[in-house]
Order: structure tokens, then C-alpha cells, then sequence
């Protein structure tokens, strides 16, 4: 019953080339009106059922903060979620679409989503990388708030770009592998919400690499 409804959710509402540009260019790149609100909503929804957990206040050797809960759900578990297979599936198609033009992108199949909520009051997540093993790109959609999340130059989070992560936005992050780059990922920090709570919603790629 539920896949059903699935099935009828849009695809994203804008192509993704520019953005994907923009990151292989900045290392860093934003895209506004990304996912219909009918598409956020539907996820939203489903996710409602989630056990989120709080993240680990402090993680990494450079003493990372973090404030706020996420769900991480990989592999097979995507799958039981239609909303969220749709979305997933939306993002990958979208990215798909420009393989020809930048290298990395066909072997970009993510295989973990984590979704994040930051109250307001939240500091966000302090400057860091996300992980070497997550090959290609971050992608980072908001469902709902909003928040800066920073590009960064320094771990004392010297600002280089700022970019509105908003409802339906979509912030773009490279990868190992981007473009013929092995790892040149950038620094970011994502402050906490503007007003409201603020939920988003990152494909990542977690498996090792083959060979
Ligand atoms: O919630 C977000 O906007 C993403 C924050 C981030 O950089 C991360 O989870 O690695
Ligand atoms: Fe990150």
C-alpha cells in the first residue's frame, strides 16, 4: 500500500549539472528548491516512526561537537522505507544524469542515508571532514528548517562559502574521487536551526570500495 503511494512521489525539481560544477570546482556547492515539498513532506512522514538517537556529543580525534539526533539507515534498510527509497532513488538519478561530463559520478550508489534533527537552541556540528570512505560526494538535502552550513578554510572555522541550507536545498560536498582528485575534502560546519527544528537527510556511499 505504502510502496504504491511511493511510486507517485516527483523526482527532484531541478537539475543537478550546475551544482555539480560548482563542487567539483569549490569542493563545496548549494542548489536551492531541490526536492518538492510534496516529496519532503512524504518522507518527513514516514521517518515520523524513526528511533533517532542522540549523536555522541564529542566525536573524533579533533574533538568534533555535535548537538542534535539522527537515524542511519544503509543497504537493505533503505528499502524499507518507500518515501525514503524514493527520494534516494530521485537524488541517484539526478546525480546519474551528469556522469558523462565528471568523473566519479557512475560509481557514486549510495548505500547509507543518515538523517539529522537539530532543535533550535542546537549549536549544529563544529567544523570538520566527513570521512575518507565516503567516495564521489556528501549529498545533503534539508527536509525541513534551516540553518547555515559552512564552508570552512581552518578548524577554527574560518568561513569560505555559507550557503542556506534550507527546506528542499541540497548542499553538494566532494569526495575522494571527484573528478580525478583522490581526497581533497573540504572543511564545514553546520550551525544550528533558525527558529524551527531543522531535519536533513544525507546519501552517502560507506561500503568499502571493491578490489
Ligand atoms: O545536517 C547537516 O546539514 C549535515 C551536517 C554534517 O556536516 C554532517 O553530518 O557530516
Ligand atoms: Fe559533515
Amino acid at each position: 500500500m505504502s510502496s504504491r503511494r511511493a511510486t507517485s512521489l516527483p523526482g527532484l525539481a531541478r537539475d543537478l549539472g550546475a551544482v555539480l560544477h560548482r563542487t567539483v570546482r569549490d569542493g563545496a556547492a548549494h542548489e536551492a528548491g531541490v526536492v518538492p515539498g510534496v516529496l519532503r513532506r512524504a518522507v518527513l512522514d514516514e521517518l515520523a516512526a524513526g528511533a533517532f538517537v542522540p549523536l555522541p556529543p564529542v566525536e573524533g580525534p579533533f574533538g568534533v561537537r555535535q548537538e542534535g539526533e539522527h537515524l542511519v539507515l544503509t543497504g537493505a534498510e533503505i528499502d524499507r522505507w518507500p518515501a525514503v527509497r524514493s527520494l534516494h532513488a530521485a537524488v541517484v538519478a539526478a546525480v546519474h544524469e551528469h556522469t558523462a561530463e565528471i568523473d566519479g559520478l557512475a560509481e557514486w550508489h549510495p548505500d547509507e542515508i543518515t538523517v539529522q534533527r537539530y532543535l533550535p537552541g542546537s549549536s549544529g556540528i563544529s567544523v570538520h571532514r566527513d570521512g575518507r570512505r565516503h567516495r564521489g560526494l556528501v549529498a545533503i538535502l534539508t527536509l525541513e528548517g534551516s540553518a547555515r552550513l559552512r564552508q570552512c578554510s581552518d578548524r577554527e572555522g574560518t568561513t569560505v562559502r555559507s550557503f542556506d541550507a534550507d527546506a528542499g536545498s541540497l548542499v553538494v560536498l566532494r569526495g575522494p574521487g571527484l573528478a580525478g582528485v583522490e581526497d581533497d575534502r573540504p572543511l564545514h560546519a553546520v550551525d544550528g536551526p533558525s527558529g524551527h527544528p531543522r531535519t536533513s537527510f544525507t546519501l552517502r556511499v560507506a561500503r568499502p570500495t571493491p578490489g
